[in-house]
């Protein structure tokens, strides 16, 4: 079936009006639920990313138990790595490992960009693979990390408290960064146009490594190569006349950035839950969509607390230009039972008339 664009997401995505807020929740396919950790006992996690009937079946796990109003791909941001030549392995317990972190030396034995959509044809393929079973019901998600996040990652070799040596690259080797980040751009942009290509109809680009920089930094290091993913990728689906797809941008801990980003094409600007809706709203301005941002802690409180945090959550951010959901990734250990009353409060109390504006 022909995809379709007057989705709830996509609407409120563009800025049209919606009779209900839609909602997603970012690892909405992962370990809280049992399905999936039944998968995952079977599988290593870059063999379920690699095998599209598996990222397919996963994807779907939670569409078909929750009634939300996006899947998201099954992958990780950290494929585009891997795609380069760099090695990551998923530690069980520990998240992501490089065996070989980036070293200055290495910088310039990355692959080319260009290798990026045949190496990583497999999420294409995963992609309509899941277009096709969702036959239209909701849209799907395509989605890459940003090249500062993925840039961490890759020096570090794994998550860290302070990214402190990924950071002292950008104090002390400025032009070799840029030269990185300038590869992991233009690897970016070429991986997003595929996911299109293959049926996504809308992106999100993840800085969740935005926290970590300054304001300075984030201008210097960040900024620039969100902005130039989100034109080239719209200019070029333009020039391929493919649908020119929403763009969210979820630059997490990145209070500072939301002014900036708010003058670039990005439509949807995500937030997490350390800043109230109404400062996120009058840093935005009123012209691009903001998604979040409950605590993903709140999923631990009983229904009544659930449905009392949404319900503020949604006094703050209002009905227009809005897409619900958490602050950042559900946590492995929360009940699926929860997620089921969090879609659930936000669709009621927000065709609800009187209760938001
Ligand atoms: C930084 C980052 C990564 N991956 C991602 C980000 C950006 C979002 C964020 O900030 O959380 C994005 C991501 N990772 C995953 C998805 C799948 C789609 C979805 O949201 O459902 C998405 C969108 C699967 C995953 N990615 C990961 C899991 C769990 C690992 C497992 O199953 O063993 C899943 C389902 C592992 C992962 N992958 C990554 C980390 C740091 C970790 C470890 C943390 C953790 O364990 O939650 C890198």
């Amino acid at each position: 079936m022909a995809p379709k664009s007057n989705h709830l997401l996509l609407k409120a995505a563009r800025g049209e009006e919606v009779d209900k807020v839609p909602v997603w929740v970012m690892r909405q396919a992962g370990r809280y639920l049992p399905e999936f950790r039944e998968e995952r006992s079977k599988s290593d996690f870059f063999t379920i990313c690699q095998t599209p009937e598996l990222a397919c079946k996963i994807t779907l796990q939670p569409v078909e138990r929750f009634p939300l109003d996006a899947a998201i791909i099954f992958s990780d941001i950290l494929v585009i790595p891997q795609a380069l030549g760099m090695e990551v392995i998923m530690q069980p317990g520990e998240g992501p490992v490089f065996p070989n972190p980036l070293k200055i030396s290495d910088v310039a034995k990355l692959s080319e960009a260009s290798v990026v959509p045949d190496v990583l044809s497999y999420v294409f393929d995963a992609i309509r693979l899941t277009v096709d079973k969702l036959s239209g019901r909701i849209p799907l998600i395509g989605f890459a990390g940003a090249p500062w996040t993925l840039m961490a990652y890759m020096v570090e070799g794994k998550g860290s408290k302070t990214f402190s040596a990924a950071k002292s690259w950008l104090y002390k080797h400025p032009v070799l960064s840029h030269q990185l980040l300038e590869r992991l751009t233009e690897s970016t942009i070429l991986y997003l146009v595929g996911q299109v290509q293959a049926g996504a109809q809308i992106l999100q680009v993840f800085e969740s490594n935005a926290e970590y920089l300054t304001p300075d930094l984030f201008r210097t290091f960040a900024l620039p190569y969100l902005q130039k993913i989100c034109d080239t990728v719209k200019q070029k689906l333009k020039d391929m006349e493919l649908p020119v797809v929403p763009m969210i941008v979820f630059p997490k801990g990145g209070h500072f950035a939301l002014s900036a980003l708010s003058k670039t094409n990005y439509d949807v600007i995500g937030v997490d839950w350390t800043i109230e809706p109404s400062v996120a709203r009058s840093l935005v301005g009123p012209n691009k969509t903001l998604q979040g941002n409950l605590d993903p802690c709140a999923l631990y409180g009983d229904k009544a607390s659930i449905e009392e945090a949404v319900r503020r959550m949604l006094e703050g951010f209002g009905r227009s230009r809005y897409i619900a959901n958490l602050g950042h990734g559900i946590y492995p250990d929360v009940n699926p039972d929860s997620v089921a009353t969090f879609v659930d409060a936000v669709h009621r109390f927000s065709s609800q008339p009187a209760t938001i504006s």
